[in-house]
């Protein structure tokens, strides 16, 4: 083994679920919930701005953002290095939270972390798919692999359905899983008996996987930012003109009708929201003006054209 790695495996759990699904919001419970844990945090953007990290930073635990690209394929290696980054820390880390980004094939991130050379540093303790309680696509290929794949479920925006509806959802997961299903609402619900310490027998995946992994060039995406503040309505009506072929849209914005004030802007689905934002000037903000990623599947986001009308708003 390596001398810089730890001599006991240190516990992780991987977090998966589809764009939007609300990854970001369970590992934000986990790590206000883990005081005296000294936990990590790895979180995956699929587009170049960190704003899981951001958004995480706040916890005042240790998140590390990897950009650009995806974890269980294009940028498994810059997760082997963060991971061996984590685990030379002194005093020693007693648990890392890995967020897949939500077009991310989780089974690539498990063979990684059999990678030889984290041999015997980490124990996978936990794969929890996250799957939104309103809005879910069983018929899609990925939503399916990344529940194939999870030890526990933990169902999302269970505030947003009927309790009705929330048991016909337990139910079906149920029967298509037989596993664990979680409804986390704040951080006291977290089981962390059950993430962490209870690893279940884990075969190494490397390399076993007959069917190809799935990539992440199946999505696009596009960054738009500016220096300036926007109006809303036109950014508003901007975004409108392209939401329809969107499966996630997500940043910061500042709105020339409220100076100084600094927004999440978050849409999922059909659910577009605003809300109060980390300001951009403490050490982990965002920074001053616009900052937004939109994604969609090839073939049914035109970027060019949300490009065009985004440009439009600049000096509307
Ligand atoms: N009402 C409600 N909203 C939620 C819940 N969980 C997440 N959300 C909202 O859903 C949106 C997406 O949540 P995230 O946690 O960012 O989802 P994610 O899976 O990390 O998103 P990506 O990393 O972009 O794939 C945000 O607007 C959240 O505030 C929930 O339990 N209830």
């Amino acid at each position: 083994m390596n001398p810089d790695l730890p001599a006991d495996p240190v516990p992780v759990m991987l977090v998966t679920g589809v764009l939007g699904s609300g990854k970001t919001t369970l590992i934000n419970h986990i790590l206000q919930g883990s005081a005296g844990r000294s936990f990590a945090a790895i979180v995956n953007d699929f587009g170049a701005i960190n704003i899981d990290e951001t958004i995480l930073s706040a916890s005042g635990r240790s998140v590390i953002g990897l950009k650009n690209g995806c974890i269980c394929c294009s940028l498994q290696g810059d997760l082997l290095r963060t991971l061996r980054t984590i685990l030379s820390h002194r005093p020693r880390i007693g648990g890392i939270v890995i967020e897949a980004s939500g077009v991310a094939d989780p089974r690539g991130i498990v063979a990684a972390l059999f990678d030889p050379v984290l041999k015997g540093a980490v124990r996978l303790d936990s794969v929890v798919a996250v799957v939104d309680a309103q809005e879910h696509d069983i018929s899609d290929p990925l939503w399916r692999t990344q529940l194939d794949a999870a030890d526990f479920v933990v169902l999302s925006k269970a505030d947003c359905v009927s309790d009705k509806d929330l048991l016909g959802v337990r139910t079906l997961l149920h029967a298509m899983r037989k596993t664990m299903v979680f409804v986390i609402r704040k951080a006291d619900d977290i089981p962390f008996d059950v993430f962490f310490g209870n690893p279940p027998d884990r075969q190494d995946v490397t390399g076993a996987f007959p069917p190809p992994l799935l990539t992440d060039d199946r999505f696009v995406h596009l960054e738009w930012s500016s220096e300036a503040p926007v109006s809303l309505p036109a950014f508003q009506n901007a975004v409108q003109s392209f939401a329809a072929q969107l499966a996630r849209g997500k940043g910061f914005l500042s709105i020339r009708e409220r100076p100084g004030e600094r927004f999440l802007f978050q849409l999922v689905g059909k659910r577009a929201s605003l809300s109060p934002g980390p300001s951009p000037s403490t050490r982990d903000g965002p920074g001053p003006g616009v900052k937004l990623v939109f994604i969609g599947r090839e073939g049914q986001f035109d970027t060019e054209q949300a490009r065009s009308a985004l440009e439009s708003i600049r000096f509307a």
